[in-house]
């Protein structure tokens, strides 16, 4: 078959590693009888200098007409100015939003290999695999009003943290049926005891798993997860939350697989075209020096082989040839090695072919 792949590198560090996926699934392509064909398009703050705007209508659209999209990273001090209205990060958000990529899904698994370099003792890591669904497309990130104004005679600023039922109740259902298929518990993570979102968030969340009886729902105070993230990781399945509480939850989880640069994410919605893209951001102060981690976008883009193209068997391949990769030692300076991207990457080509 003939797969579409819109590929946005962005800004800092997401050029970097989009490369380096993509040389992989060049490699991978070899071994199918499948064709991709790539299509390069801009988003975040080199889309601003280009276009004045973070994204542009005709890359939505291209985007909406690819099969899969794979997204490197956006923003960067260039664009970092307070007190302007177009961010790099607005980029992003349409793009979510216009793709209706409302579930984003984050696996979290320690690698035998990394537990050692963990601030973590080995005993609380082994076992930790477990499975972040964050909101995507509603939530504080989304919410109006959103704004400044001045009120008598101060800057006054505002986000909204609003859900309807429909949108807590399609994520929850797609933890659930993601649980089934894993160690059957969900814990939802929200601020009960705080926000009246989160109120509405626990009420379907005990609607949605009336229809999952051999799955079990705990609810968990944000708090307390962030602190059980780290005493008892391993306790955690399936994470499901809202927007923010999501983004924040798995930078800390990234830190128990060893860096930011190992998680990779997949975003879905009820068709096509799937959204993949590793969880860091653009890591300003490494750009340009060659030594990112692409492990986590290479990574995402075995996910888009899995969810968006059918094609587990490579998925596989992918995954297993990274893990194989750390097993034998190999490190970026993240990890605490000295490998470059190249260099990682290189390693990671040799094991596909073994
Ligand atoms: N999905 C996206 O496009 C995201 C964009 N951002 C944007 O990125 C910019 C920088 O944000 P930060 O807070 O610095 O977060 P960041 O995720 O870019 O970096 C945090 C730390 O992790 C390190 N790091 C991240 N990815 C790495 C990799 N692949 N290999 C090695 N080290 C890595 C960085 O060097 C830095 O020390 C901001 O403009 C922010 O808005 C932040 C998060 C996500
Ligand atoms: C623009 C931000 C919401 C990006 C981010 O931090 C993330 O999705 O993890
Ligand atoms: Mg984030």
């Amino acid at each position: 078959m003939d797969f579409q792949i819109t590929l946005l590198p962005g800004d800092g560090i997401g050029p970097e590693v989009i490369e380096k996926a993509v040389q992989i699934l060049q490699i991978i392509e070899k071994f199918t009888d499948n064709r991709f064909h790539f299509s390069k398009e801009l988003i975040g703050g080199c889309s601003i200098d280009a276009n004045g705007t973070a994204l542009t209508e005709e890359v939505l659209n291209a985007c909406r007409q690819s099969d899969a999209v794979l997204l490197g990273a956006v923003g960067g001090p260039k664009w970092d100015n307070p007190d302007s209205n177009i961010r790099p990060e607005q980029g992003l958000l349409a793009l979510r939003k216009g793709l209706k990529v409302y579930a984003n899904l984050r696996p979290v698994k320690v690698h035998p290999a990394l537990m050692a370099a963990s601030p973590l003792k080995e005993e609380k890591l082994s076992g930790v695999d477990m499975l972040v669904v964050r909101e995507l497309t509603g939530g504080l990130y989304f919410g109006e009003p959103k704004g400044r104004s001045i009120i008598n005679g101060q800057e006054h600023a505002v986000d909204t943290l609003i859900y309807s039922e429909e949108e807590i109740r399609r994520i929850v259902k797609m933890s659930f049926e993601l649980a089934r298929n894993r160690r059957k518990k969900v814990t939802s993570v929200d601020k009960a005891n705080v926000l009246e979102s989160s109120r509405l968030w626990r009420k379907v969340a005990m609607e949605v798993s009336r229809d999952f009886p051999d799955v079990i729902l705990e609810h968990m105070l944000v708090d307390t997860a962030s602190m059980r993230l780290v005493t008892s990781p391993s306790s955690f399945d399936v994470i499901v939350t809202e927007n923010m509480f999501g983004d924040i939850l798995t930078d800390e989880a990234s830190v128990l697989t060893g860096s930011m640069g190992m998680l990779p994410s997949a975003s879905l919605g009820n068709g096509k075209p799937g959204l993949y893209e590793p969880i860091h951001g653009s890591a300003p102060d490494i750009a340009g020096k060659g030594i990112a981690n692409p492990i986590g976008m290479i990574l995402s883009a075995a996910l888009m082989l899995r969810f968006s193209l059918q094609m587990e068997k490579e998925a596989l391949m992918i995954e297993q040839a990274v893990n194989r990769t750390i097993a034998d030692g190999c490190r970026t300076a993240d990890m605490g090695g000295s490998l470059s991207t190249e260099m990682m990457t290189e390693e990671i080509i040799r094991r596909i072919h073994e």
